[in-house]
């Protein structure tokens, strides 16, 4: 918070690496040397006297003479400079443009850097001119950089001391900075505090001196209380990812400027306890369960993604209670499981898992007996939702007759037969494969009872959720030959990580393939995963889209533009939405739009107003019976 009124507060920038992303005189290297041999040696060498000259270990009159003398630049240069400069302003900078253009008078732009390139790069963000204080470039005849104005007392050791002397600013000073030059400003008295600003280098050497650290522009601003674009800041967003989740999926969300925490395996109720407080995005697979409990110490929680296409390892109605919204993949890896389905239904008709079992212990056993085609049989698909009606139209191409049954009425894809009951697809069926979702119902779904209705010698696979096979029942049919083959990649209980050894009674039996629960697990699904749930979170955190959630009213929204987005989640009861704006018409907010939609549990209410409100607004808003959660997005 600031201490004195605003009026009173002078803001000191840095340029290099503060207000831009880089050292401009690096930038300026890489276009002077151009062409010369010994250029990325060379660039290294003013690299290096930069970060010394930074860190405190060069004298600046040090950096800048030795810097000058490698760069061998001329004033041709400078547009060239300019051009590439005006694309690395920091991105904090780039978003919070209008607090440098409304506060102008208080914003003063002091480097070691120089006028020439520095003045075209800030005021077009609204920076005044007479508030740039830098070094000049001096020039030979042919217009060569072969110095600095040495008059300039910037271009002297302790030179942003001396020029803050003599600015004699009457007010609270604050200096944001990433070097040791603009910690010097604050250590001489001349500034209240000192903000290391560490979005694109952090030197600990002047981390550890400043006052507080900035990740961003942002931070500032939100910890000042200042106007700013956005509501929170983004390095306070922390988000936990578990189960290896892709490491596109860790890059987009570092990109967004939030806070990732990556795990590789999955966590259990306790540990995941722990490590949940905090976090406002958790990016889980199918091994972490979120329970009611681990809910209950989400203190931060907002959203969810599932990397993956199951979401029954999630509480989603305890969600939807919390205000928590939850996302999936439901195409992403579809393409994978019915491609491990098609090998494995054909492994198995063919027999292959035993004949080369023999081979490795050198048994030749070369004989057509139990091996067959899997042209003209009977394929019975148990669940026809996206997997199954895939693996429907690619078994068709290998010219099987596909049979489904599923438990809502479906439209037949080809020349797929619909069964009127689970019983009539068991009875008619040569391989039966299963692909149900994992809803609590399907438990044992299929059991004693069903094996029994199977044809004799079938083949079985189970690539969708392990609860919904009972496992002995199984083991007892491929030992009794009712079944002939299987092929099983989902097991009531997983191992959480690669260490733990797999324990189940399928092990060791005849003609079964056992995989790890890798059905989706292909290259291509888990960055199409990694890609596609972190769009979806990020529409969600930064715009409000709940498109495709799985257990929030879905809204698809227009993107913000000049207004802020309340965003209101409260459970369904009548009387919300007009209690909502009976408060914004007490306080005169002109509403620039509104949605709502609602589900059994929760409704969902989106209003853009004008930026300029009164904030007892959004107390009022909290304090709304029946409010779940409330967010506001600039
Ligand atoms: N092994 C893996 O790595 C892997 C990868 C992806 C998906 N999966 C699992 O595969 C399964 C299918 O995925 P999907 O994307 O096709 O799901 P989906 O939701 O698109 O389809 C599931 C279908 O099953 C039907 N259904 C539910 N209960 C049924 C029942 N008792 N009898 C008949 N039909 C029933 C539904 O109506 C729906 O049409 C899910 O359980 C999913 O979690 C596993
Ligand atoms: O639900 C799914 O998509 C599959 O079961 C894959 O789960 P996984 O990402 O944990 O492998």
């Amino acid at each position: 918070m600031l201490t004195k009124p605003l009026e009173q507060t002078y803001f000191i920038i840095d340029f290099d690496s503060t207000f831009t992303k880089v050292e401009a005189l690096d930038v300026l290297g890489e276009i002077s040397l151009i062409g010369r041999p010994d250029r990325d040696d060379v660039l290294d060498q003013i690299r290096t006297i930069t970060d010394r000259g930074m860190a405190g270990e060069l004298s600046l009159a040090q950096s800048l003479e030795q810097r000058l003398r490698l760069l061998n630049a001329h004033r041709d240069h400078l547009p060239a400079l300019i051009e590439t400069l005006m694309t690395k302003v920091s991105d904090s900078f780039q978003r919070n443009r209008s607090f440098l253009s409304e506060h102008a008078d208080q914003i003063y732009i002091v480097s070691s850097g120089f006028k020439e390139f520095i003045v075209p790069i800030v005021t077009a963000l609204g920076v005044k001119e007479d508030h740039v204080f830098a070094n000049t470039f001096e020039y030979d005849e042919k217009g060569n950089i072969v110095g600095c104005d040495c008059e300039n007392p910037l271009a002297t050791d302790g030179g942003k001391v001396k020029l803050m002397r003599s600015l004699q600013l009457d007010g609270d000073v604050y200096v944001i900075g990433d070097g040791y030059t603009d910690y010097e400003i604050r250590e001489s008295g001349l500034a209240n505090r000192f903000y290391a600003f560490t979005e694109n280098v952090l030197r600990p050497s002047v981390v550890e001196k400043a006052d507080y650290v900035s990740p961003s522009l942002d931070d500032f601003l939100f910890d000042n209380k200042l106007s700013r674009s956005h509501s929170y800041p983004k390095s306070r967003i922390k988000v936990l990812l578990l189960e290896n989740v892709h490491p596109v999926a860790v890059h987009l969300f570092e990109q967004e400027g939030f806070s990732v925490e990556i795990r590789k395996g999955a966590l259990d109720e306790d540990e995941l306890i722990e490590a949940i407080r905090g976090v406002h995005i958790l990016g889980i697979r199918s091994k972490t369960n979120v329970t009611q409990r681990v809910l209950e110490h989400a203190d931060r929680l907002i959203t969810i993604g599932a990397f993956c296409i199951g979401t029954n390892q999630i509480d989603l109605t305890a969600c939807s209670e919390r205000g928590i919204a939850v996302f999936n993949a439901p195409y992403s890896n579809t393409r994978s499981v019915v491609e491990l389905a098609i090998g494995e239904i054909i492994m198995l008709i063919r027999n292959v898992v035993s004949k080369s079992n023999k081979m490795h212990e050198g048994v030749w056993d070369k004989s057509a007996n139990n091996s067959f085609e899997v042209r003209g049989k009977k394929l019975g698909l148990i669940g026809y939702g996206n997997i199954g009606t895939q693996l429907s139209v690619v078994a068709e191409a290998l010219g099987m007759e596909v049979y489904f049954y599923d438990v809502v009425d479906k439209l037949a894809l080809g020349n797929a037969r619909k069964c009127r009951t689970l019983e009539d697809l068991l009875a008619v069926s040569d391989i039966v494969s299963l692909h149900t979702d994992g809803r609590k119902d399907n438990k044992n779904l299929i059991g004693a009872r069903e094996f029994g209705l199977m044809k004799e010698g079938v083949i079985f696979l189970n690539l969708s959720r392990g609860h919904i096979v009972d496992i002995p029942a199984l083991v007892e049919a491929i030992k009794s030959g009712k079944v002939a083959g299987a092929g099983i990649d989902v097991f009531p209980y997983e191992p959480k990580t690669n260490s733990e050894e797999f324990i189940n009674e399928l092990r060791g039996l005849p003609n079964v393939i056992l995989t790890p629960h890798i059905g989706g697990s292909t290259e291509e699904a888990q960055e199409n995963i990694g890609t596609f749930v972190p769009g979806k979170l990020l529409e969600y955190i930064n715009n409000g889209s709940t498109y495709g959630s799985v257990n929030f009213p879905e809204l698809q929204l227009p993107l913000l533009k000049e207004s802020h987005r309340l965003l209101h989640i409260h459970r369904n009861v009548p009387g919300i939405l007009s209690q909502l704006n009976q408060i914004f018409a007490k306080h005169h907010i002109n509403i620039k739009g509104q949605y709502l939609k609602t589900d059994e549990h929760i409704g969902y209410v989106i209003t853009d107003i004008a930026k300029e409100y009164d904030e007892d607004v959004v107390a009022e808003l909290r304090n709304v019976e029946n409010t779940i959660k409330f967010r506001l997005l600039y």
